[in-house]
């Protein structure tokens, strides 16, 4: 079996699938393995003992089954532990699966051990909850009965462990359904699948680990949670090597959201960086980041080597359509379009080809002419979807931020719930100018960038209860303990 932990040769445990993308794997697989599942299911439930058998091995243990495979996975799961010599209790809410598929004979395997299979939720109580109710084949929102079993497993004072995806999430999306299990742990099988990255995912699932099973899979989206491409210094350097950073912001009272960026810019390793606010914030700006030049005003949109950052604090009257507008039509312009920037992109209908576009949901769904539920509910797409229309590398932001481009699609590190906060997205735009400015590609600059600010993050929500953008700005240029 090959462990996430060791990768195998063909490095695929980065590959990300849509549920519909793993039973086609799963039918590939088995018509090149005389036409059977079963050894598959056996793996996945051997490899979830293997993974969890020194959190469960000195406590009892409820294993909560579904009707489908995902809790044929649970029976097989129940048959090893119970053969182990670990108090299982096996409560099966929905009854019997049909005959013909695997979870049947997975059942068959585990009656003839003589445990019994309740149908009630049995009266003992448990130190570990193994949640096999539904994997990637939930494919409509839980009825009231089923919502009612799940949260009362959340409620449970016990760990919940989740085998595949944890019940009630959207594998594809995300989204729970609309509760889903809140795990402890959740061990996936064959490949990562979108919903347990993106979204609600990365909160349901805890710790997520992945086995292949051996399986071969092919994909166009990824899981990515390096810095390792971070700009190196060395001895013989100058600032003038790590390029210019234009931050075109700051007006109409919105000054803090170039001061953010700007700092930002400067603590991911901008050469230089210039702040064309409001002469009202110049002095703000100074006295916060007094390694920031500024000249006050829109400026003159120049072809030079400049990365440029346009939007935080922009405002949304005709100045700045005008300058975005140039920006976007002048030749081999690049940089990063933002906030108000990406207002005034929705009425210019031109490719963005050097640039990368940061966009929050509600930001997404006006691009797209979409609501912004239909942007939350299909993030991958969404992503996909805008990068396409403009030729551009897309940062769809939020909890577990995807970095698309017209031909594929990278899902990043999930930072932490205490990064929601003022002022965070002007500071992850800072950070992929910068980047961009110290020669990363836009794919590279945007994927690295939304990582490092992540992982600042969460790294600081270890010790805070919230992390605001100034402590982002901080920690920056600190080596990673
Ligand atoms: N076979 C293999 O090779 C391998 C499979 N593997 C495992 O199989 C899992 C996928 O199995 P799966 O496709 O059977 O789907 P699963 O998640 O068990 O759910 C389907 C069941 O749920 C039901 N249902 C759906 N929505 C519902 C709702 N809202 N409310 C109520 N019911 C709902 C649906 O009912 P129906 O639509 O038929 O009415 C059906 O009974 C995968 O996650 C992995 O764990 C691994 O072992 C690796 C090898
Ligand atoms: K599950």
């Amino acid at each position: 079996m090959e462990d996430q932990t060791m990768p195998s040769p063909r490095q695929q445990s980065d590959l990300v699938l849509t549920s519909e993308q793993v039973r086609y794997a799963e039918q590939h697989w088995a018509e090149n393995h005389g036409g059977d599942t079963w050894p598959l299911m056996n793996a996945a439930a051997q490899s979830f003992v293997r993974q969890t058998f020194e959190r469960v091995r000195h406590g009892s243990v409820l294993v909560v089954v579904g009707k489908g495979n995902n809790g044929g996975d649970g029976y097989c799961i129940a048959r090893r532990l119970y053969e182990a010599g670990v108090p299982v209790t096996v409560f099966a809410p929905f009854g019997e699966p049909s005959p013909g598929i695997d979870a049947h004979r997975a059942l068959t395997e585990l009656q003839q051990t003589g445990l019994p299979v309740f149908a009630e939720w049995p009266s003992t109580s448990v130190d570990t909850v193994i949640d096999a109710l539904f994997g990637s084949g939930l494919n409509r929102p839980l009825d009231p009965t089923v919502i009612e079993i799940i949260e009362r497993m959340n409620q449970y004072p016990a760990e919940v462990l989740a085998v595949d995806v944890p019940s009630g999430l959207n594998a594809d999306t995300g989204q729970p359904m609309p509760v889903a299990i809140r795990a402890r742990a959740t061990h996936s099988f064959i490949a990562w699948k979108p919903g347990t990255l993106t979204a609600e995912g990365p909160q349901c699932c805890g710790q997520l680990s992945l086995d292949t099973l051996g399986v071969d899979v092919d994909s166009d989206w990824c899981w990515q949670q390096e810095t390792q491409a971070l700009p190196a210094r060395s001895g013989q350097t100058h600032k003038a090597q790590h390029g210019n950073v234009n931050v075109v912001g700051g007006r109409l009272g919105m000054g803090g959201a170039s001061i953010i960026a700007a700092g930002s810019a400067l603590a991911a390793g901008a050469g230089r960086v210039i702040s064309h606010c409001d002469p009202a914030f110049v002095t703000a700006a100074l006295v916060h980041h007094p390694e920031v030049m500024t000249q006050p005003g829109l400026p003159e949109v120049v072809n030079d080597d400049s990365v440029w950052l346009v939007g935080p604090g922009l405002g949304r009257d005709d100045a700045a359509y005008e300058q975005v507008r140039r920006h976007l039509h002048s030749p081999g312009s690049r940089g990063v379009l933002d906030a108000d920037g990406l207002f005034h992109l929705a009425s210019l209908d031109v490719p963005c080809t050097n640039w990368v576009l940061t966009p929050h949901e509600g930001e997404a769904a006006r691009l797209l002419g979409w609501r912004s539920d239909k942007v939350r509910n299909n993030r991958p797409v969404a992503a996909q979807a805008l990068a396409s229309r403009y030729q551009a590398v897309v940062v769809l932001k939020g909890a577990g931020t995807l970095v698309a481009t017209t031909s594929g699609l990278t899902f990043c590190h999930p930072g932490s719930p205490a990064m929601a906060t003022p002022g965070m997205g002007d500071c992850l735009a800072g950070i992929i100018a910068a980047l961009l400015a110290q020669r990363l590609a836009p794919k590279d600059a945007a994927i690295v960038g939304v990582n490092w600010h992540a992982q600042t993050g969460y790294r600081l929500a270890q010790r805070q209860r919230l992390v605001l953008a100034s402590d982002i700005i901080r920690a920056l240029p600190q080596r990673d303990e």
